[in-house]
């Protein structure tokens, strides 16, 4: 196992052997693996790094040691940090683009971060314009375009906080906003019901735009609308990051161990962790990046043309106003004066 700083690239077999999994065909043709790329954000020690490990199932970054007390009272500034991991997944190779935001949520006033985060995600939005303005395409052109952020909520057990909320207001009409809870073995299940219905209700109340499987009455295929019902039944997805990989019945099962028992992390049973992995890397990859294009990018792209065309209106107002001011002048009538 490779420890991942920067832009770096791994390669390395998966830890346990994959269940075949419907809807990737589509996209089973794109030999040079199809990019994907996913923000994770969310307050120090909810879990991203374990998470991002535990999705692409190889050490792709060696967790933080945990605060040291005497930096304890210095919040570092948030960072965007790249890494990329080839996968393969269901017979389709995928490079997934994993952008981690450390530093997320330290400080008092969180208005930078979230200004900080949707610059980020306007910008590879601009980047996609400017290419498409372009005579002579790039032809090694990435497109950077954050698919899907995964927002970690924090296992209050009540509900969402203020910074939740606004985070996913601002952001979720710029990328597929996928609020899930974080660390939820730290809740009993009882109470994991209770904070998913107040977070779906909170959802609903603030109006705020994450992404949302289709609703099955507009489904026309029935696989897909049982699916989608069930998917939207669990949200959010509530997770359990990988602690240790241990042996049972000569097969590697992924595990994080407590006095009383053990947490599987793949089993449907202890955490949604293996569903959101599916809908990630499988089932709703197409879905993801469809609507980042067809809905998110087209809405960004309509607003920006839209606002240019407006500025220079108002520039162009401007300039002639010089003239018009002289002609209304010249048209105003004369006092002769002797
Ligand atoms: N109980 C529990 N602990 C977890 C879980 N995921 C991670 N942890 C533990 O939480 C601590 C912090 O995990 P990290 O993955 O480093 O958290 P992070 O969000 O990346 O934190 P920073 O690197 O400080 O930003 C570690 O001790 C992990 O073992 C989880 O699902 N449940």
């Amino acid at each position: 196992m490779k420890e991942g700083s920067g832009d770096d690239q791994n390669v390395a077999p998966s830890v346990y052997s994959h269940v075949s999994r419907p809807g990737s065909h589509r996209y089973k043709n794109a030999k040079k693996g199809l990019p994907f790329n996913i923000m994770l954000v969310g307050e120090s020690g909810l879990g991203r790094t374990t998470f991002l490990n535990t999705l692409c199932e190889r050490m792709v970054v060696t967790p933080n040691d945990g605060p040291n007390p005497e930096q304890a009272h210095i919040a570092e500034p948030m960072q965007f940090k790249h890494h990329t991991v080839e996968m393969e997944e269901d017979g389709m190779k995928i490079i997934l683009n994993i952008i981690d935001t450390p530093g997320f949520g330290n400080g008092i006033d969180n208005e930078s971060c979230f200004n900080q985060i949707q610059d980020y995600l306007e910008a590879q939005f601009d980047e996609v314009l400017a290419e498409e303005n372009r005579i002579k395409r790039n032809t090694k052109f990435r497109d950077s375009r954050v698919h899907a952020l995964i927002y970690f909520i924090t296992p209050t057990g009540h509900s969402l906080r203020e910074i939740d909320i606004e985070l996913m207001k601002r952001l979720g009409n710029r990328t597929n906003v996928i609020p899930v809870i974080a660390r939820s073995d730290s809740l009993t299940p009882r109470e994991l019901v209770l904070f998913k219905q107040r977070i779906m209700n909170d959802i609903a109340a603030f109006d705020i735009p994450v992404f949302n499987f289709p609703d099955p009455e507009e489904e026309d295929d029935d696989e897909n609308s049982e699916e989608n019902a069930e998917l939207r039944a669990m949200l959010p997805f509530a997770v359990v990051g990988c602690e240790e990989v241990v042996n049972e019945d000569g097969r590697p099962v992924r595990v994080r161990n407590y006095p009383w028992g053990v947490v599987q992390v793949d089993n449907d049973e202890h955490s949604d962790f293996d569903r959101l992995r599916y809908v990630l890397l499988n089932s709703h990859i197409g879905d993801l990046r469809d609507r980042t294009q067809n809905e998110l990018y087209e809405l960004y792209r309509t607003e920006k043309l839209s606002g240019n065309a407006m500025a220079s209106a108002d520039q162009q107002q401007q300039q002639q106003q010089p003239e018009q001011h002289q002609a209304a002048l010249a048209a105003q009538p004369r006092s002769v004066v002797a």
